[in-house]
Order: C-alpha cells, then sequence, then structure tokens
C-alpha cells in the first residue's frame, strides 16, 4: 500500500515506522519544512521521538500535495491544529482512500471528537484507531494492542490489515464512539494521576483515581453514545492504565510538575510535545454539564488548569465530597 500519516510528531513517526515495517511505501508530513529537512537529514526526530533510528524507506515532506493518490491515510496531528490541517488535504484525498485517525482530543470550540471534525470536512466517515500505545515504545518494538474502529467491517479489516504485525496486534470495533472517547477522556484523568504523583500520593490514592476515573469517563461516554462495555478494553481502561501509570506519558507528567507545584505557563513554554489533557479539560467539562453528568474529577483538573486552583485544595475538595453509594 501507499501510506501517508499526516503529523510529524512521535505518534505518527512510531505508526509510520509500523506501516514501513509492514513492507507499505510510507510518507510521513509534517508543517514546518525547517523541521522535516532537519528530520530528513539526520535520520532521527529529534525533538518529538529522540533516540530512535528512522528506516531509511520513510519519505519525508512539508507539502500536502504529495498525499495524492496514496491508499491509506493516518490522521495524526493534535487536535488543535486538526481541522485547520485535514482542510489543506482535502483537493489531494479521493473517495476510495483509506482514512484513520490516530489522533487523542476534543475540538476545543466545537467539543466535537476528531472523527465528527473530519467528517465534516471531508463528507464521510473515517475510521479511529486508539488504545495503550506509547510512541516510545511502538517505535522500539515493544509488543503493544491496539483498536481500530468504524462502521464499515470491510475498512477495518483492510486497515487492520495493514498495521498488524509481530508486536503490534489490532483488534476491530463496531464502536467509534466509544474507542474514540476512551483515547479522549484518559487524557484529563491522566493530569490527576500525575498531580498525586507530585503532591507525593500513594498506590491506594492512584487506585481510586483510575477506578473512579474510568466510571466518570463511562458515565459520560454512554451520554454521548459510547457502548459502556468498550470501557472495558484498550481504548478504555487499557489507554488508562497506560497513561496514568508510564514514565512516558506527557499528560501524566504535566500533572505531576503541577502537584509539585510548577506554573502550567512555566511547563508548556519549555514543552514542544502535546498534552491533550490540558488543552481538553474543559471542553470535557462542558460536554458533562451540557449532558448532566457528573464528572468531578474532571472538574477539578479544569479548576487547575483553567483557573489555577490548587492542587492540594483541589485534592481535599474531592476527598470531602458527599457521601455516596458506588
Ligand atoms: N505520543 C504518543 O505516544 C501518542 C500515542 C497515541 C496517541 N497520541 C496522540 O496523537 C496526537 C499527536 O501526538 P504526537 O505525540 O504525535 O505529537 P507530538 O507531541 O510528538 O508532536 C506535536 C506535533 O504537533 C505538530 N504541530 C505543532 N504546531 C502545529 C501546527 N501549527 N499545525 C499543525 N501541526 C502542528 C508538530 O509538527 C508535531 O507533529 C495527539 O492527539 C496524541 O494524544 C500520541
Ligand atoms: O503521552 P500521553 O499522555 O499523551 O499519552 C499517549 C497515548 O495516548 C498513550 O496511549
Amino acid at each position: 500500500m501507499n501510506c501517508f500519516v499526516i503529523g510529524n510528531g512521535g505518534w505518527g513517526t512510531a505508526l509510520a515506522m509500523t506501516l514501513a515495517g509492514n513492507g507499505h511505501r510510507v510518507t510521513i508530513w509534517g508543517p514546518f519544512e525547517e523541521e522535516i529537512e532537519t528530520i530528513r537529514s539526520a535520520g532521527e526526530n529529534s525533538v518529538y521521538l529522540p533516540g530512535v533510528d528512522l528506516p531509511s524507506e520513510i519519505k519525508w515532506t512539508s507539502d500536502p500535495s504529495a498525499s495524492a493518490g496514496t491508499d491509506l491515510v493516518v490522521m495524526v496531528t493534535p487536535s488543535r491544529f486538526y481541522r485547520s490541517t485535514l482542510e489543506t488535504f482535502v483537493p489531494y484525498l479521493s473517495e476510495n482512500t483509506l482514512i484513520v485517525s490516530a489522533t487523542k482530543g476534543l475540538d476545543e470550540k466545537t467539543h466535537q471528537r476528531m472523527s465528527e471534525v473530519a467528517e465534516e470536512v471531508l463528507h464521510r466517515e473515517i475510521a479511529v484507531l486508539s488504545g495503550p500505545s506509547h510512541a516510545e515504545e511502538v517505535a522500539r518494538g515493544v509488543p503493544t494492542a491496539v483498536t481500530v474502529a468504524g462502521s464499515d467491517f470491510q475498512t477495518l479489516e483492510k486497515i487492520q490489515a495493514a498495521f498488524m504485525g509481530p508486536a503490534f496486534r489490532v483488534y476491530t470495533s463496531d464502536d467509534l464512539i466509544g474507542v474514540e472517547l476512551g483515547g479522549t477522556l484518559k487524557n484529563v484523568i491522566a493530569v490527576a494521576a500525575g498531580i498525586l504523583d507530585g503532591i507525593g500520593l500513594g498506590d491506594n490514592s492512584k487506585a481510586a483515581l483510575m477506578t473512579r476515573g474510568l466510571a466518570e469517563i463511562a458515565r459520560l461516554g454512554a451520554a454521548l453514545g459510547a457502548k459502556p462495555e468498550t470501557f472495558s478494553g484498550l481504548s478504555g481502561i487499557g489507554d488508562l492504565i497506560v497513561t496514568c501509570a508510564s514514565r512516558h506519558s506527557r499528560n501524566r507528567s504535566v500533572g505531576e510538575r503541577l502537584g509539585r507545584g510548577e506554573s502550567l505557563q512555566e511547563i508548556m513554554n519549555g514543552m514542544k510535545q502535546v498534552a491533550e489533557g490540558i488543552w481538553n479539560a474543559k471542553a470535557a467539562r462542558d460536554l458533562a454539564e451540557k449532558h448532566h453528568i457528573d464528572v468531578p474529577i474532571t472538574e477539578e483538573v479544569c479548576q487547575i488548569v483553567e483557573n489555577g486552583k490548587d492542587p492540594k485544595q483541589a485534592l481535599h475538595d474531592l476527598m470531602n465530597r458527599d457521601p455516596k453509594a458506588e
């Protein structure tokens, strides 16, 4: 297959390597020619995926027209730039191109999932790939399992076959909403998990946070049309576990620094990689409010990120809510 990856960040690079490892011809696009030229000449994506030797067969470009005539497009631009980036590709994508979205975020203005944004831009449904998968490990061949979701099973099978390899296992799901929301809403809970690490709390605290975090993800997800059982799968609890626990997680790391007392501004100023949970906490909270869903952890993360609330006060407020049945 001719494959085209839109987004030269860590995840775009790891997915491009996975496809190239399966014998596909792969081109990866990034918005800044200078950045692309540096990667091309160094054979390393030193900003977003340092220390990984890139296969020479992968082509690097900043030209959207290079996507013309490709069989499979992977859209993995961070949520904040997703719509504007995809719009520049519209003239080059044919109806027959398989399109899969690997971004995990919400549109900050409209609160749409990324596949909804893509549908609006492209006037057709696309598939979604999500699951517990840090680029740092996928790029090094660490065994990983993810889910590809959509409504057309034949399309899903083609995407599954394109990515499947000895160290990358792909399951299919017909619950696009659930798979996409699991990968998105967990980012906010992972920021909270990092805050707990930064404050110096214990394993009990992390387990409680993840369990109650999953409860609010599933409540909100179901209200938004997801199947509740999807949140017990790779894209639900699987991704929540890896993001709340991993040293690779950007969301957890930002949370840890917040918990240690650094200001959000200070952290974001020195960071080129994205932490979607910081951008998406408000969108998730607003969606919950609109659908009358109780999301106390997301609400506290939102207060910390949006209003600078003291993380220790947020913890105190969470622990001192009214008694409830589980
Ligand atoms: N890194 C991972 O392990 C991983 C795994 C699964 C999913 N994801 C998701 O994939 C998406 C992309 O994350 P990533 O880790 O590849 O990114 P990254 O943080 O490694 O890199 C940031 C990306 O943003 C791009 N960018 C910056 N300014 C831009 C602009 N103005 N217009 C367009 N693009 C711009 C950069 O070119 C770069 O590709 C996110 O939604 C993330 O949650 C990441
Ligand atoms: O590094 P994070 O926190 O953006 O998480 C990356 C992936 O979503 C993990 O599956």
